[in-house]
């Protein structure tokens, strides 16, 4: 029995999203947490990502939408409107200060601590001067930005998805490294305020998804003007006396724009946090509780142990760690088996994925790469999205795709991949089926609504054998 007086119950290092979950959900089964912060209360997701770089998307995506249905399309005479929409986005950061997220935390009885937080020995973060202890310790401090090793990019003065996030002006030119979702959000976000943008890429474009993904992107970056070059490396970058940068590539040709955007991957940040004097290199290995392994006060949530780079798959786990500390605290039952309520057991089967491009691309659960990597059968249905009735109202010129993976052997869907305009919202069907282990025979039983872009699901049963 520990009989130390500690300061705190629990101390999260990191308030973006899963760092302000973490202390919640404990919170409300009774500890008494505080989180440590070294910039904006809200993380990264608010400020420079998630909701920033949606709002730049957007503008344009109404504009299409638009567009693409006569008697609406002959209405639209102009273009965006750069400065609104940068000013719609500034309002969705809340002018990048966090005093409404820093009440929060305090309604929610979290003492909040400005500061860097250091872990100094087991239960123990300094903060500055101050050390605060803790029966618990959760790092909820997110990923940092990856710069390619190329010659001449870090001198040249390059955008990282933060400046791209937060610019109060549109470049003329704009050179995007990395054919991600970062990448080619801001790539489609740029093209519509008006850049000339070039995508560069060593890969081809959103390679952890199905083949076809990228392949309409592609085509849809290329019909909003952005010169996509795949399989090509960067090998040189300048920053002229003019201000321009110009990009030799691997085949000898040079791309130029007045802003170059990094956006090639990020790693956990973990670099200053003592971890190496305690014995913890390299990854963080947590268990299904996001409990760092090998520890038994120490958890690791959210994009920090790189299980899935995704805010509400962070705040899964968040909810998860929040009150398995909480269990384990108070001594009460820990329900950390499969599908258990303190076990993030989605990040192995269930992860959405949605890139708010136009066209999105929608995803949930394994690829069939994935899928049969890990030793499955399986069988997959696909289905041209276009031609169902819902969505050929949606849009005059609608193209999409839509793919099933099913495992053949227990007949439940294991992945699901949606590719066309407004398919977000489809992906929580999906998740529902894989996550419930619907069998593919009941799926006929959930009808959907005519006419709408879901019936592609009826599209996809046809295409699968209606059971005998
Ligand atoms: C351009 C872009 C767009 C994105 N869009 C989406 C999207 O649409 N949907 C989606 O689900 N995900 C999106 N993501 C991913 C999403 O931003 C992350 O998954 C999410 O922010 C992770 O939350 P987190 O709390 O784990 O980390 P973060 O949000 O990174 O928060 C970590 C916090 O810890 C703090 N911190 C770090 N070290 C310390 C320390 N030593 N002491 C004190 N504080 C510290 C940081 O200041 C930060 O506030 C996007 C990412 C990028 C880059
Ligand atoms: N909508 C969303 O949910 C959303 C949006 C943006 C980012 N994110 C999250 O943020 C994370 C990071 O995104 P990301 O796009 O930066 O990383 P990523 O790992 O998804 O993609 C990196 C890309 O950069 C390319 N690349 C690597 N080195 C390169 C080089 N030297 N030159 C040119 N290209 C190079 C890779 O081939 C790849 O296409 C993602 O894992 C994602 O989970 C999510």
């Amino acid at each position: 029995m520990d009989t130390t007086t500690y300061d705190y119950d629990l101390v999260v290092v990191g308030a973006g999203p899963v760092g302000e979950n973490v202390a919640d959900y404990a919170t409300r089964r009774g500890l008494r947490a505080a989180v440590v912060e070294s910039e904006l209360v809200g993380g990264e997701c608010s400020y420079w990502a998630c909701m920033p770089s949606k709002a730049l998307l957007r503008s344009g995506h109404a504009l299409r939408a638009a567009r693409r249905v006569a008697g609406a399309r002959e209405a639209v005479t102009g273009s965006l409107d750069a400065a609104a929409v940068l000013a719609r986005r500034t309002s969705f950061t809340d002018g990048w200060a966090d005093d409404g997220q820093a009440a929060w935390l305090a309604s929610a009885g979290i003492d909040l601590v400005r500061g860097r937080g250091r872990v100094v020995g087991p239960r123990a973060v300094q903060v500055g001067e101050r050390v605060l202890t803790a029966r618990a310790v959760a790092l909820a401090t997110g990923t940092v930005p990856v710069v390619p090793p190329v010659a001449g990019l870090a001198d040249a003065a390059p955008w990282g998805t933060r400046d791209a996030t937060s610019a109060d002006h549109v470049p003329p030119r704009l050179v995007v490294l990395g054919g991600g979702v970062a990448g080619v959000e801001l790539a489609q976000a740029y093209a519509s305020l008006g850049s000339r943008v070039t995508l560069l890429s060593v890969s081809g474009l959103l390679d952890r998804e199905e083949p076809f993904a990228g392949e309409h992107l592609a085509g849809a970056l290329a019909a909003d003007g952005v010169d996509v070059r795949l399989h090509v490396t960067p090998t040189r970058v300048d920053r002229r006396a003019d201000g321009v940068v110009t990009v030799t590539l691997d085949d000898g040709r040079v791309v130029e724009g007045e802003e170059i955007l990094v956006a090639t991957g990020r790693r956990p940040s973990t670099g200053d946090l003592g971890l190496d004097a305690l014995g913890l290199s390299g990854a963080l290995r947590v268990d299904e509780t996001l409990r760092v392994e090998g520890t038994d006060w120490l958890y690791a949530v959210g994009d920090v142990n790189g299980r899935a780079l995704l805010t509400h798959q962070g705040k899964y786990q968040a909810r998860a760690a929040g009150e398995a500390i909480a269990a384990r605290l108070r001594g009460t039952p820990l329900d950390d088996g499969p599908w258990g309520a303190h076990a993030a057991t989605a990040d192995r089967a269930a992860v959405p994925r949605v890139v708010f491009t136009d066209p999105a691309v929608a995803s949930v659960g394994l690829t069939e790469a994935r899928a049969r990597e890990s030793g499955l059968a399986v069988r997959t249905v696909e289905h041209d999205l276009g031609s169902v009735a819902g969505a050929a109202l949606e849009a005059d010129d609608y193209t999409g795709r839509a793919l099933l993976v099913v495992d053949a052997d227990r007949q439940v869907v294991v992945g699901a991949t949606f590719v066309g305009r407004d398919v977000a919202e489809l992906l929580h069907a999906a998740t529902v089926a894989i996550v419930g282990e619907v069998p593919v025979d009941r799926l006929w039983h959930a009808v959907p609504a005519y006419p709408t872009i879901s019936e592609i699901w009826l599209r996809l049963l046809e295409s699968y054998g209606r059971p005998s």
